[in-house]
């Protein structure tokens, strides 16, 4: 009954700050998220990743670590979006404007929940403090979380 689409997610995390991107068109469009989208045929989740963000961002990274993963639902729709959260410390390269992304960085304290995807503030903390995470998220609409599941775990 539901398929599943692969999607990627990668936050880039500096001490006290966050660097997010404007979607400029698309899936979320005028939403802050972070760096990622489709997983191609033949690439791996993580080299996926590592394409998106240079891609959107133009940032590489040595440390791509995995922290979580969420599988969303869209009322109405039987396609499950499964993304594979990333997180990466150190990056090279300076954040630069995409025909997708304009890249901002955000202090931790100010980060704009409100102009980013409903379910981000549940997870962020825990991203932010590095733990690992599986969840679920049924939405109706872009905006309203009907359903939610959030669990912290030791590995994924
Ligand atoms: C599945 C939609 C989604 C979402 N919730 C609904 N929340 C965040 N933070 N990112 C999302 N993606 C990240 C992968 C690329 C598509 C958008």
């Amino acid at each position: 009954m539901f398929t599943r689409k692969l999607l990627t997610l990668v936050l880039v995390v500096q001490p006290g700050r966050v660097l997010l991107g404007m979607k400029k068109r698309g899936f979320g469009a005028g939403k802050w998220n972070g760096f990622g989208g489709k997983v191609n045929p033949g690439e791996s989740i993580e080299q996926a990743a590592r394409r998106e963000l240079l891609e959107e961002s133009g940032l590489t990274t040595n440390t791509l670590e995995k922290i979580g993963n969420i599988t969303f639902e869209f009322v109405g729709e039987t396609e499950l979006m499964d993304v594979h959260i990333y997180r990466a410390d150190e990056y090279d390269g300076e954040p630069t404007e995409s025909e997708e992304m304009r890249p901002q960085w955000f202090d931790i304290d100010k980060i704009p929940y409100g102009k980013m995807w409903a379910d981000d503030i549940f997870w962020f903390p825990l991203m932010l403090q590095k733990k690992k995470f599986l969840g679920y998220f049924k939405f109706h609409g872009h905006d309203v979380i009907l359903e939610q599941k959030l669990n912290e775990v030791q590995q994924l």
